[in-house]
């Protein structure tokens, strides 16, 4: 199953910049493990927003929970999925 995935990412204003470096540090290997093993397929920074877009295939909604919620950040983002499907126009296979 592939899934698109739009990540706001929300960080409280309250937090100081050691809090914010930790956070990302470990938000970076673990969507860099996730990546690793073939199942994040793409990530893409939004220009101009603390955004990203990505691409995952996963074996079910429950797998694409388990990986999102494991993001340090997940409690700090606005998540929005779309589950996706070939084209029947599309004239290349998906790179996936
Ligand atoms: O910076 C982000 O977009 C948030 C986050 C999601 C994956 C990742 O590596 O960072």
């Amino acid at each position: 199953m592939v899934f698109l995935v739009e990540m706001d990412v929300n960080i409280p204003e309250s937090w100081s910049e050691e809090k914010i470096a930790d956070y990302v540090t470990r938000e970076k290997e673990c969507s860099q493990g996730w990546q690793k093993s073939g199942k994040w397929v793409y990530l893409w920074r939004v220009a101009g927003q603390y955004s990203n877009v990505s691409v995952l295939e996963v074996e079910s909604p429950d797998e694409l929970h388990k990986i999102i919620s494991s993001l340090p950040l997940f409690p700090y983002m606005t998540i929005n999925v779309k589950s996706l499907c070939k084209h029947p126009n599309a004239l290349r296979e998906a790179m996936i």
